[in-house]
């Protein structure tokens, strides 16, 4: 779709989502007066929704439920019909709390001004009624995580390959392109479709980049989050090398099938900011692939890629000429697992 309205150049970098420092509250940066004008703005295009390369006005009663897919911080997305298109719907009820509202609308506006990326799941438009906020995607097979549950190990290396590909292209696109960068990469962020299309979404906690930095210390998963953002001492802002962090703890959960740091939630995150970051064992794992983990999971963010030395990486190199069919996988993976939940049923 066409970019339907620009929330570009507003302040919502300021949305701290989970405290692992002292902190101001929440909604600090996002003022009301922003929050309202961007809203405002936002509801001209409610109801215009491009399907088939054409925008109609839509209304909204004829969007009929067909099952809920499932429950994140901000709302719910269940799978719908629109006149026989069937979408993954977004609802997030509107509040008066101009942070979780700026999150709605950083969400919005990232996924509509990502039309033209390949790598980024696809919006077909929204609805802003009174009582929420309703966008409307491509409906997507699975997100990783939830993947990773099912089939009970991790992911084969060539399927990676393929994976890694567009999510580091997602990222560079957004950095390149909107100087913005996603905050939240983690598998449950990374959805893949039936013909094993692989894209990114969720983009509530994104944080506009200014002269290449965020500013913002405790947005996001602090599980996926670099040392540098978890360390209270460290009062300086990060860059995309912070998300490159987030990359490569989430590449050795779907190589090896699960999170790579154990113990309470405090016990990981003191591990992430002290210990020896995780590697993949050079016995399983190509040498390529091992180093590309490494380069991503190195502490001092200097010494991580951006996303062009990534794109150059031998590993993404070399998976991009390789033919891996991601979608016969796909559909071998999910007959094995409900031919094993068939057998296992009582
Ligand atoms: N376009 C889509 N197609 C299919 N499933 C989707 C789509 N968008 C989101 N989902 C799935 O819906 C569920 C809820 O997504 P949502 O983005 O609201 O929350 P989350 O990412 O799980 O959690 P949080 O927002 O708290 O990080 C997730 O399982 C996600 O994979």
């Amino acid at each position: 779709m066409d970019r339907d309205f620009g929330l570009g150049g507003l302040n919502l970098n300021e949305k701290p989502m989970i405290s692992v420092a002292p902190q101001p509250h929440p909604s600090r940066g996002a003022n009301n007066h922003n929050v309202h004008n961007l809203l405002e703005q936002a509801e001209k295009n409610s109801g215009v929704l491009t399907l088939q390369g054409n925008k109609r006005k839509a209304d909204l009663k004829e969007l009929e439920w067909v099952a809920d897919i499932g429950h994140g911080s901000c709302g719910t997305v269940s799978k719908c019909t629109y006149r026989s298109v069937t979408m993954a719907v977004k609802t997030m009820p509107r509040t008066s709390n101009s942070y979780e509202m700026s999150r709605i609308l950083m969400d919005l506006d990232v996924i509509c001004l990502s039309f033209d990326c390949p790598y980024i799941v696809r919006c077909f438009g929204y609805f802003i009624t009174s009582y929420d906020v309703r966008v409307c995607m491509e409906c997507m097979a699975t997100c990783l995580d939830r993947l990773l549950i099912r089939i009970k190990k991790g992911i084969p290396e060539d399927i990676i390959g393929k994976l890694s590909i567009s999510i580091v292209k997602a990222l560079h696109y957004l950095k390149t392109k909107h100087q913005i960068m996603h905050r939240d990469v983690k598998p449950s962020n990374i959805l893949l479709d039936w013909s094993g299309v692989i894209k990114l979404c969720d983009f509530g906690i994104a944080g506009r980049l200014i002269e290449s930095r965020a500013h913002s210390k405790t947005a996001g998963c602090p599980l996926y989050m670099g040392p540098e953002r978890l360390d209270p001492n460290n009062l300086d802002s990060y860059d995309i090398r912070s998300d490159v962090w987030s990359l490569g703890v989430t590449l050795v959960e779907l190589a090896t099938g699960k999170y790579p740091y154990a113990g309470s939630e405090f016990d990981m995150m003191s591990k992430i900011m002290y210990d020896e970051p995780p590697r993949l064992s050079r016995d399983e794992f190509s040498d390529d692939f091992c180093d590309l983990v490494e380069s991503c999971l190195q502490r001092d963010p200097k010494d991580r890629p951006n996303y062009d030395m990534l794109l150059q990486h031998p590993f993404i190199v070399h998976h991009e000429t390789v033919p891996t069919d991601v979608e016969e996988w796909f559909a071998d993976v999910m007959g094995e697992v409900s031919v094993a939940e068939a057998a296992a049923a009582p």
